[in-house]
C-alpha cells in the first residue's frame, strides 16, 4: 500500500536521458535544442545541457519535444521580433565560440493552440555561431543589468513581451547542476578523480566524478605536512642573526620548546575576544551572495568597530605596563599554539561537516577521501547559531591579529636598537599592512563575494591560513626589522609610497567595482561599465578595471605586496617570502578561480577571456 502511494505520487517522466529536445531559454520564450541529462523526481526538474555547455535545470513545461519544432534553412529576416530574440540567446553571448552549435533556425511549429497563446513570442531562434559584435556586450545600465539581480535569470524585456500562459507563474530554477557536484570531466586527470558515489552526502543526481584542486589526495597530504613545517621553518630562520634563506635551517629545538601554557592560553583570549567583538550588536547586518538553495546569509560586518576597540584595549594593556615584546619574544610558542587551535578547529570542522546536508557543502569539498576533505574542508559555511566561523577566522583573530603583532615587533625594534621610535622601514611595514587590514575590514562586506566565501569548503587550509599563515608569516617582514635595520633614504621612501599607493587604489577600486555591481548590477554609479550576461542570470564586467585583466585586484595586491617587501632591502630572500608566496598563491587562485568560472559559465567564460586576455599584469600575463 506504502509503495503504490509512493508510486502515484511520483512525477511521470516524460523525457529520458540522453533524448534531444527543445529547451526554453530562462526569462524567455526561445527554445534552444538542449540534451537531457536526467530528471530529479524530488524535485520534479530534468537537468539540460545546452549546446554552448550550459547546464540549467527545467520544469517539465519549458520543454517540448523537438519533433514540435520544425527547422528551415537560416534567413536573414530583421524582425524585430527576432532581432529581440537573438539579442538575449546564448546565442549572443557564443556566437565567436559555438563551433560545436548546430547552424538551424528553429520554428516553433507546435499545435495551434500553443500558437495562440504564444502569438507574441519570438519563435525564431538562431543557434548558428555568430560574430561578437559590439552589440552583445551589455552596458552596465541596460535592460540586460537591470534585470540581473543576483542569481535570477528573469528578463524583464522579454517577460513584457511573453504571452505564455505560464506567464508569472512559472519560474525557472537557474540552479546549474554542476553545482551540486564539481563535475569536469574531460579535462580531468584520471586519478584526480574520486568516485563521487562513494561519498554517502553526495548530492542526489551528483555527476559521478570530481576534479580534486591541490594534487588531489597525495596533494593534501603533502600539503598537510608541509604547511606548519614552512611556518615553523621561516620562525625559527627569522630568529637568526643571518636568516638567509639559503642557510641551513637552524637545528630544531626540543620539543618542549614550542609548548608555553601561557602563550596558548593568550592565543585562546585573543580569539574569544575577538569573537566576543563580533557578536556584539554593533554594526551593519551585510547579506551574503545567494547560495544554491536561494537563501543568503546574514553577516554581522563591524570588523572596523573590532579593530578599533582592539586597538584601544592594547594601548590601555601597553599603559598598564604589559609588556606587548611578549609577542616579539615569544613568536614561536605563540605560532605553535595558533597551530593547535587550527588543528582542533580543522577536526571539529571535518566532523561536524560529515552531518551536513548536501547543500550545505561546497563544491569539490567532498571526495570520500579523510585526508582530502580534512584539508580542503567539506563544508562551505559552517555556522554556530548566527555565528560565522568561516567568515570569524577570515577576517577577525589573525587579520588583527596580525596588526598586533606588527606593533609589537615594532616595540621590540625600538628596545633592541634602543631607538625612540622605529625606523623608517618598520614604520613603512607598519603603516602599509595597517592600511591593508583596516581597508579589509572597514569594507568588510566585499570579502563576502571573494572565492573564499562564496566557493570555499572550509577546513585545515583555511582554518590554518586565517589563524596561522596570516599572523605569523605575513608579519616576517616586521620581524626582520627588528634585527636587521635597513636604512631609507627620502627618496626611496617617497618611490616606495607611491607604488603602495597605486597597488592600493587599483586593488581596492577593482573589488569595489566588482563587489558593488554583484550587489546591485544597475547601480547608477556602474552605468558607465559594459558587461556581458551569462546564462546563471549574472554577468561579466568587461570594460572598468575587469576590461583591463581578468584580475585587476591580483595586480593591486601584487603592487603593494612588493611596496611591503622593498622597504627590508635585498641583503635576505626571507623578507621576500611574502612576495615571492603571493605570486605563487595568486597564479594559482586565477587558476582555479578560471576553471571554476568556464564551468559555471560556459563559453561566455571563453568570450570574456577574449574580450579581456591578459590574467593579472597587461600585456605580459
Ligand atoms: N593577502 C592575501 O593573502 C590574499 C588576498 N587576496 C585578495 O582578496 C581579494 C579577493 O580575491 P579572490 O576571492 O581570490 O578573487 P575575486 O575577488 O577576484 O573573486 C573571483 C570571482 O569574481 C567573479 N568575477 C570574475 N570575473 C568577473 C568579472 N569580469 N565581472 C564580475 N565578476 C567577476 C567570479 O565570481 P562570480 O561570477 O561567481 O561572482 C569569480 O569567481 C583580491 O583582492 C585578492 O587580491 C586573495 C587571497 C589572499
Ligand atoms: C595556507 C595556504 C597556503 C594559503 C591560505 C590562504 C589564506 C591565507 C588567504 C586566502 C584568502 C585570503 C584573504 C585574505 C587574507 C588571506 C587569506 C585568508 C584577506 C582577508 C586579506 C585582507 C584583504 O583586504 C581581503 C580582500 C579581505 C582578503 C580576502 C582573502
Amino acid at each position: 500500500m506504502g509503495d503504490c502511494w509512493v508510486l502515484l505520487k511520483m512525477p511521470a517522466v516524460r523525457y529520458q536521458s540522453g533524448e534531444m529536445v527543445m529547451g526554453r531559454w530562462p526569462g524567455s520564450s526561445l527554445y534552444y535544442e538542449v540534451k537531457v541529462l536526467g530528471f530529479d523526481a524530488e524535485s520534479s526538474l530534468y537537468t539540460v545541457i545546452y549546446k554552448d555547455g550550459t547546464e540549467l535545470e527545467l520544469k517539465e513545461p519549458d520543454i517540448k519535444p523537438a519533433s514540435g519544432f520544425q527547422t528551415r534553412p537560416r534567413s536573414r529576416s530583421r524582425s524585430p521580433g527576432r532581432r529581440r530574440s537573438r539579442s538575449r540567446s546564448p546565442a549572443r553571448t557564443t556566437r565567436r565560440t559555438s563551433s560545436r552549435t548546430a547552424a538551424a533556425i528553429i520554428t516553433d511549429a507546435a499545435v495551434p493552440s500553443h500558437r495562440d497563446t504564444r502569438l507574441k513570442d519570438s519563435l525564431e531562434v538562431r543557434l548558428s555561431p555568430l560574430k561578437q559584435t559590439k552589440a552583445a556586450v551589455n552596458n552596465g545600465n541596460n535592460k540586460h543589468a537591470k534585470k540581473e539581480e543576483n542569481n535570477t535569470a528573469s528578463n524583464k524585456g522579454e517577460a513584457t513581451a511573453e504571452a505564455g500562459p505560464d506567464k508569472g507563474q512559472c519560474r525557472y530554477n537557474l540552479r546549474r547542476r554542476k553545482d551540486d557536484a564539481d563535475a569536469k570531466p574531460a579535462a580531468a586527470k584520471p586519478e584526480q578523480l574520486v568516485e563521487e558515489d562513494a561519498k554517502p552526502a553526495a548530492a542526489p543526481g551528483a555527476p559521478t566524478t570530481t576534479p580534486l584542486d591541490f594534487g588531489g589526495k597525495i596533494g593534501a597530504f603533502f600539503w598537510l605536512l608541509f604547511l606548519p613545517s614552512w611556518v615553523f621553518f621561516l620562525v625559527l630562520q627569522v630568529n637568526q642573526e643571518d636568516p638567509s634563506l639559503t642557510n641551513s635551517p637552524p637545528l630544531l629545538p626540543p620539543p618542549g620548546a614550542f609548548w608555553d601554557a601561557q602563550a596558548f592560553g593568550l592565543v585562546v583570549l585573543w580569539i574569544v575576544f575577538q569573537a566576543v567583538l563580533y557578536t556584539l550588536p554593533v554594526g551593519k547586518l551585510s547579506e551574503g551572495m545567494p547560495l544554491r538553495s536561494g537563501e543568503r546569509l546574514k553577516y554581522r560586518t563591524n570588523g572596523f568597530f573590532a579593530i578599533s576597540v582592539s586597538a584601544l584595549a592594547i594601548a590601555a594593556a601597553a599603559h598598564q605596563g604589559v609588556d606587548i615584546t611578549y609577542i616579539h619574544s615569544h613568536f614561536l610558542q605563540l605560532t605553535a599554539a595558533a597551530f593547535l587551535v587550527s588543528v582542533l578547529l580543522s577536526v571539529y570542522l571535518y566532523v561536524r561537516s560529515q552531518y551536513a546536508a548536501s547543500e550545505q557543502l561546497a563544491l569539490g569539498g567532498s571526495s570520500g577521501n579523510l585526508l582530502y576533505d580534512f584539508f580542503k574542508g567539506h563544508e562551505l559555511n559552517p555556522r554556530i547559531r548566527e555565528f560565522d566561523l568561516k567568515f570569524f577566522c577570515e577576517m577577525r583573530p589573525g587579520l588583527i591579529g596580525w596588526c598586533l603583532i606588527n606593533f609589537a615587533m615594532a616595540l621590540a625594534e625600538m628596545k633592541q636598537q634602543g631607538l625612540d621610535a622605529p625606523s623608517y622601514s618598520m614604520l613603512l611595514v607598519n603603516l602599509f599592512q595597517l592600511l591593508y587590514v583596516v581597508d579589509g575590514l572597514w569594507n568588510e562586506e566585499a570579502i563576502l563575494t571573494t572565492m573564499d566565501l562564496m566557493h570555499d569548503g572550509f577546513g585545515f587550509m583555511l582554518a590554518f591560513g586565517d589563524l596561522v599563515w596570516v599572523p605569523f608569516t605575513y608579519t616576517l617582514q616586521a620581524y626582520y626589522l627588528v634585527r636587521h635595520p635597513v636604512p631609507l633614504s627620502p627618496p626611496a621612501a617617497a618611490a616606495i609610497i607611491a607604488l603602495k599607493l597605486v597597488g592600493f587604489y587599483i586593488f581596492r577600486k577593482s573589488n569595489s567595482e566588482k563587489n558593488a555591481f554583484r550587489r546591485n548590477p544597475s547601480d547608477p554609479k556602474l552605468s558607465h561599465l559594459q558587461s556581458i550576461p551569462t546564462a546563471t542570470g549574472k554577468s561579466l564586467l568587461v570594460s572598468g578595471w575587469w576590461g583591463v585583466v581578468r584580475h585587476p585586484n591580483y595586480l593591486g595586491d601584487l603592487l603593494m605586496a612588493l611596496a611591503w617587501s622593498l622597504p627590508c632591502g635585498f641583503s635576505h630572500l626571507l623578507p621576500w617570502y611574502y612576495m615571492i608566496y603571493f605570486v605563487i598563491l595568486l597564479v594559482h587562485r586565477d587558476a582555479r578561480d578560471m576553471s571554476e568560472c568556464r564551468r559555471k559559465y560556459g563559453s561566455v567564460w571563453d568570450e570574456y577571456c577574449r574580450t579581456v586576455p591578459y590574467r593579472i599584469i597587461p600585456g605580459v600575463y
